[in-house]
């Protein structure tokens, strides 16, 4: 049965269970090494802590990984399932590459861990704060194509929002962390955040569809892309996705994609490739073609033909670089 915390929600556990598990997790101590495996880590802090576990930022041969602890061990082994299976494809970036999976005993308790890629960057919703708002595009483009790779292998995401996506600081990517409520395709949604939930909004059900993830998705989009008080004007007594479709006619930023959008409320797309491909030319014509005209028509104007040079070779420069972002 699903979860959900005052963030997360799990569906099995009411509010005060999800508490009980909590303090239940233990806390690594500063060394430790794996039962089985043997390979010792460093613990430097800890990341945070949720339903399923707490993560700790660990060196381990030198190396930063990011390790994840539970006492539930079926619940840690699920996502270990669910990582490998997604990194044995093509596109192995969905989420962070495993390195251990393993046992430890802390106070007596035996626990599972598993060692993973420690990815540098930013938590998607402090990327667009730090960064702007018109990167949202160009990230949502980038988590559909992530998206699609997690459901082409019978998974879906379900608890979807931007504490669950990084954006890394090396080169831009989108990756999914915390895999703990990712639920087979046609079971009920193990866990959920009621903001970027379809059945908190009205518009569906909880069964782990390809739907599901994607109505996440528009939410998170639209809550992205407008400032805290126009998000709160949406979180009325009944929550509705009226109430959504009025900021994204209102928004400058959101009403080009107002046809995916509405799509993805209404459960229309069947793939999560599906939608990319429609909001790919959109983005496109906001982020390179329209910026381009616009300084073509700069430059053959009456402004100095030094800066509007200059402005132009700075937007090919952002161009290329959405480009990469876009593709990778
Ligand atoms: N591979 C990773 N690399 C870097 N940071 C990570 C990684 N995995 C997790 N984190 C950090 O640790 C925090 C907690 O991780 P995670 O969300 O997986 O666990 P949780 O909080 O126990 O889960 P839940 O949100 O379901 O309660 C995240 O918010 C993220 O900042």
């Amino acid at each position: 049965m699903p979860r959900r915390n005052q963030t997360t929600t799990r569906m099995e556990a009411c509010v005060t269970m999800s508490f009980n598990q909590t303090t239940a997790i233990p806390s690594l101590p500063r060394q430790f090494q794996g039962k089985w495996n043997k390979k010792s880590y460093h613990v430097l802090r800890e990341l945070g802590r949720g339903a399923n576990g707490a993560v700790y930022l660990t060196t381990e041969g030198g190396v930063k990984r990011a390790v994840k602890v539970g006492v539930e061990g079926i619940d840690i082994l699920m996502e270990v399932n669910v990582l490998k299976s997604v990194q044995q494809g093509r596109d192995s970036r969905v989420g962070p590459l495993l390195s251990d999976v393993d046992d430890l005993i802390v106070d007596g308790k035996a626990c599972t861990f598993y060692a993973m890629e420690y990815l540098e960057g930013d938590q998607l919703d402090r990327y667009i704060r730090q960064y702007g708002q018109e990167w949202v595009g160009v990230m949502m483009v980038q988590l559909l194509a992530r998206l699609d790779v997690l459901h082409k292998h019978g998974w879906v995401f379900g608890d979807l929002k931007p504490e669950n996506i990084m954006v890394t600081q090396s080169d831009r990517q989108v990756r999914l962390i915390d895999f703990g409520g990712v639920t087979k395709l046609g079971n009920a949604v193990r866990q959920f955040t009621e903001e970027y939930d379809r059945a908190y909004w009205h518009a569906g059900d909880r069964k782990a569809e390809i739907s599901y993830d994607l109505f996440s998705v528009a939410v998170m989009m639209v809550r992205l892309s407008v400032d805290r008080e126009v998000w709160k004007s949406s979180q009325g007594e009944t929550r509705h996705t009226v109430l959504l479709c009025d900021i994204i006619r209102k928004s400058d930023g959101l009403y080009p994609y107002r046809v995916p959008l509405l799509k993805a409320f209404h459960g229309k797309y069947a793939s999560a490739g599906e939608m990319r491909a429609e909001m790919l030319p959109i983005l496109r014509e906001l982020t390179v073609a329209a910026p381009q005209k616009q300084a073509q028509k700069r430059a053959s104007g009456a402004g100095g033909m030094g800066i509007s040079g200059l402005f132009v070779a700075s937007l090919l420069l952002l161009a290329g670089t959405l480009y990469y972002a876009w593709f990778m």
